[in-house]
């Protein structure tokens, strides 16, 4: 982050939005060409500590969209025009730290945050169901050592605060993208329930245009509906508590693959991902900036 900070300093900076319960520093890259409280558009990566294609498509997007605006490459100087872009690479920096501490399973597949919990054996809250949307509902667990456990209450998590009070405070957000992996699929709100969303139809129809145009670079096939239809039911969720506030254009994206690696990605898969999926993020994007 602080070399491409360094490189790119008219246009990237780093927000700090907050620090993990163990006190890391949470920073999120924020792309803009100035003006105050200009419309803005949120991707966040590594909610789930173990979806490390996630972090490193961050930080591929991160360098694509400064060197974009850098050499004057469609569409990022019309998008940056109109739009400032807030990229959170580490959603779940404490996560983050843990998988890298040993390859055994326990760490590197380790998901939730690092955050005490009720019970002395179990750690971590599943930030992805700790949010202000239909919190507590089905689709999350109340057993601290479950993988979905969702907090003692909504925005129980400091992780979760640092974003929810960033977006918050700002206030014109339209459009909010979480990455996640693995399973192939571009999906909106909502996560709670299976009733539709009123943009469902035109959530729908971006979705699909985005998802055609990340199979256009290598053919990788996504599939497109709500998180309720295409994956599960859950509750607590960012995309539901986004859309909710207003934040029409929200999606969560699963990173490939669909099984073969799951977690444990390859890391000569992490550009042709990254490049597949800047095109469906552009796509989004671009047609956000043209409301
Ligand atoms: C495989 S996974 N854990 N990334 C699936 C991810 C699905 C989801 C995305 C967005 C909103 C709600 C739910 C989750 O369980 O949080
Ligand atoms: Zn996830």
């Amino acid at each position: 982050m602080d070399t491409l900070v360094a490189s790119h300093s008219k246009v990237v900076s780093k927000v700090q939005i907050g620090n993990s319960y163990e006190n890391r520093p949470m920073y999120a890259l924020k792309f803009s060409t100035g003006g105050e409280k200009k419309p803005a558009i949120w991707i966040d990566a590594g909610m789930h500590s173990r979806e490390w294609i996630s972090h490193a498509t961050a930080v591929w997007i991160a360098n694509q969209i400064a060197t974009d605006y850098a050499n004057n490459r469609a569409p990022v100087p019309k998008i940056l025009g109109l739009m400032d872009i807030y990229l959170l690479i580490v959603a779940n920096p404490d996560g983050y730290f843990f998988t890298h501490k040993s390859s055994s399973s326990f760490y590197r597949l380790w998901r939730k945050n690092r955050s005490v919990t009720s019970d002395p054996k179990c750690f971590g809250v599943d930030l992805n169901r700790n949010w202000d949307a239909a919190f507590g509902g089905p689709g999350a667990s109340d057993n601290p050592c479950d993988e979905d456990y969702r907090g003692p209450s909504a925005n129980s998590e400091i992780e979760v605060k640092n974003m929810a009070n960033l977006i918050e405070s700002h206030g014109n957000f339209k459009s909010f993208i979480s990455l996640h992996s693995y399973k192939q699929l571009l999906m909106y709100p909502y996560s709670y329930t299976g009733t539709n969303p009123p943009d469902q139809t035109e959530l729908h129809s971006i979705a699909v245009a985005a998802s055609n145009a990340l199979s256009s670079w290598h053919g990788t096939v996504y599939t497109v509906g709500s998180i309720f239809n295409t994956i599960e039911q859950a509750s607590g969720a960012s995309v539901d508590w986004a859309y909710n506030r207003g934040i029409k254009y929200s999606f969560a994206f699963e990173l490939r693959d669909t099984g073969k690696f799951g977690f444990l990605l390859p890391a000569d898969q992490i550009v042709s991902t990254s490049k597949e999926t800047w095109l469906a993020i552009k796509y989004i994007m671009e047609y956000v900036c043209n409301k």
